[in-house]
């Protein structure tokens, strides 16, 4: 299945507020008195213009400077209350903001955590970081800071437009009409704004994508003297993010100018109309002066909409990248298929029945494939270097799903488990062991619901009794030893044996071991091998390795080679075959 967040989908803009507002539905309280309060607000901006004009007309014009001071008082109240609304308004919804921040990165990591490995292999790290981080921001920001200004500023131009109507008809028509080309202009640039503002967030992930690689591979860099390589891979992409950067700015700054022009304009028409209506004696001073103040109500808030605009524009662009995660489809969990309906189709352990496989972006690894495993038993997987092991292994653990064909385990698909009852039966060491900042007492009891909060003490008796404590000398500050990120500071050889320990406390019923001895010494080895025999007798062992003095004990030999798997019998004819196959590649 594809699932790669690489493409060009779009969400439409009434669809993606649909979903960002059900963000926002336990708000509803706060949403409502940020509403009341932007009402408020609104309406105070909207009636001080026309009283102010009143004043003109009926006190400063009459020389009633009593009541001018009572109308002054008055007005500065409003003005008050003008300021608590503002500061109220910014106060509510930055929590709402933030509140729905939170949710959606949860919401985001969670569905994360559901995909499966081909989603982590498709979609770069760095990508994923800045969409969790960046992108979620973007929409946290339109909605904390600009939602409640949007609503206002459209409320007071409403409001405005009215007084505008009502004063003069006329002269309030022809202050409006600039507002219209204004929203001609809005619809047709949104569009072209919002594309340079996904083409930004696009390289913003890619940077971090770049960051990221050369971060975790520093080793590497530094080992072969390839800095100047990783230089240049992030000098480009900070270059074409810098590009992209100044792109998004210029789309988004192009609103301002053409609505101050169009706003000019129409406080131009105002006044030259309106002169010539005075002139004519068909209005007054004191109307025309609320005319202009209620023009600037119209226009102020339009131009604040203009740097609103391209931030509702950003957070759309943020919106799809985001939308892309949420709407990926996590593989079916078997949760709710009931256990009547599963098909027993043999007694083994685990059967592979016309199994084939290709990488999302690969060519075909396995090709109709056929065996089973019984319980209790140890199978060897051998064969040569890319031959499909750790994929078999990979599909046994159901990492990937095959492209046809069916995985049983204990007779059911293995597609029909929930994950908790899967990770329950097989466990799985990785050629490649990952531990995680904590001790060593928190690596090996990772994922172990059952031990989770067992003390040192029964946990070291536990360790006893698998014969798993001997493993522990290697480590000077046993279960206390700290484990840095990524296993850091620790040899590769001590990282398999904690994932050695990890995956026995479990009791899997099946036991899948990826190259898990390649870097231990011959003598701890050894005592792997011996813990590996104090596992229950039912426990199934498939062992994968390089090394032929490993799978000696196995039951069975499976040889995994160009897409086939074939049993090779005794120890000796997969020597036979290995040799083979080396000399014909
Ligand atoms: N994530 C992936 N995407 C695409 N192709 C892959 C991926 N992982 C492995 N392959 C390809 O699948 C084939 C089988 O790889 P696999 O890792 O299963 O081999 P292997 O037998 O375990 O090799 P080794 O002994 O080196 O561990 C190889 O050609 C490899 O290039």
């Amino acid at each position: 299945m594809n699932y790669s967040l690489n493409t060009d989908q779009k969400t439409s803009t009434r669809a993606a507020l649909g979903k960002m507002l059900q963000f926002m539905k336990s708000e509803k309280r706060e949403l409502f008195l940020a509403f009341f309060v932007m009402l408020l607000n609104a309406g105070i901006t909207m009636l001080t213009p026309y009283l102010m004009g009143y004043a003109i007309d009926h006190y400063i014009a009459q020389g009633n400077y009593h009541g001018l001071a009572v109308f002054s008082g008055l007005l500065l109240v409003m003005y008050i209350i003008w300021a608590g609304t503002e500061y109220l308004q910014t106060k509510l919804m930055g929590g709402v903001g933030q509140r729905m921040l939170y949710r959606l990165r949860n919401e985001v990591f969670g569905k994360l955590q559901q995909l499966p490995v081909a989603f982590f292999n498709q979609n770069k790290t760095g990508d994923l970081i800045s969409r969790i981080n960046n992108d979620t921001d973007k929409v946290n920001q339109f909605f904390s800071q600009s939602l409640m200004q949007f609503v206002d500023s459209i409320f007071t131009m409403a409001g405005a437009a009215i007084f505008l109507l009502c004063i003069n008809v006329k002269l309030g028509g022809a202050s409006l009409l600039p507002g219209v080309l204004i929203l001609v202009f809005v619809q047709l640039a949104s569009g072209w704004v919002k594309k340079k503002n996904a083409a930004s967030m696009k390289h913003t992930g890619g940077l971090s994508a770049e960051i990221q690689e050369s971060l975790q591979n520093f080793k590497t860099i530094i080992t072969f003297n390839r800095r100047d390589y990783f230089r240049k891979r992030f000098d480009d992409a900070n270059a074409e993010n810098y590009k992209a950067a100044i792109g998004a700015g210029l789309a988004n700054n192009i609103f301002a100018p053409v609505f101050g022009l169009f706003s000019n304009i129409a406080l131009l028409i105002v006044l030259v109309y309106g002169i010539s209506l005075i002139a004519a004696g068909s209005f007054t001073l004191g109307l025309l002066i609320s005319f202009v103040v209620y023009v600037q109500n119209f226009y102020m808030p339009l131009r604040q909409l203009a740097a609103l605009w391209a931030g509702f524009q950003t957070a759309m662009a943020a919106w799809d990248r985001i939308a892309l995660i949420l709407e990926m489809k996590a593989p079916s969990d078997g949760a709710k298929v009931p256990e009547l309906n599963t098909i027993k189709v043999s007694a083994s352990l685990l059967q592979f029945s016309g199994v084939s496989f290709q990488y999302p972006d690969g060519k075909k690894v396995l090709h109709d494939i056929n065996f089973s495993m019984e319980q209790g038993k140890t199978y060897a997987l051998v064969g040569p270097t890319g031959g499909g092991k750790t994929t078999t292994a990979s599909l046994i653990a159901r990492l990937y799903d095959p492209t046809e064909g069916i995985v049983y385990l204990k007779g059911r698909n293995i597609k029909d488990y929930t994950e908790e009852e899967r990770t329950g039966l097989i466990g799985f060491i990785l050629q490649e062991p990952v531990l995680f900042t904590g001790t060593l007492r928190d690596n090996i009891l990772y994922g172990n619901r059952k031990y989770q909060d067992i003390s040192n003490e029964a946990l070291m008796v536990l360790l006893q009794e698998t014969g798993l404590d001997r493993l522990l000398i290697r480590f000077d500050q046993g279960l206390d030893t700290p484990v840095a990120s990524g296993g850091e500071g620790i040899s590769l050889g001590q990282r398999q044996l904690i994932a050695f320990i990890r995956a026995v406390l479990r009791k899997p019923a099946l036991l899948v071991l990826d190259e898990a001895t390649a870097n231990i010494d011959t003598v701890t080895e050894r005592q792997l091998q011996e813990v590996l025999q104090l596992l229950p007798p039912e426990t199934t062992r498939v062992i994968i390795a390089h090394r032929l003095n490993t799978i000696e004990n196995a039951d069975e030999i499976f040889f995994v080679n160009a897409g086939t798997i074939i049993t090779a019998g005794s120890l000796d004819n997969a020597l036979h075959m290995l040799l083979e196959g080396k000399r014909e590649s």
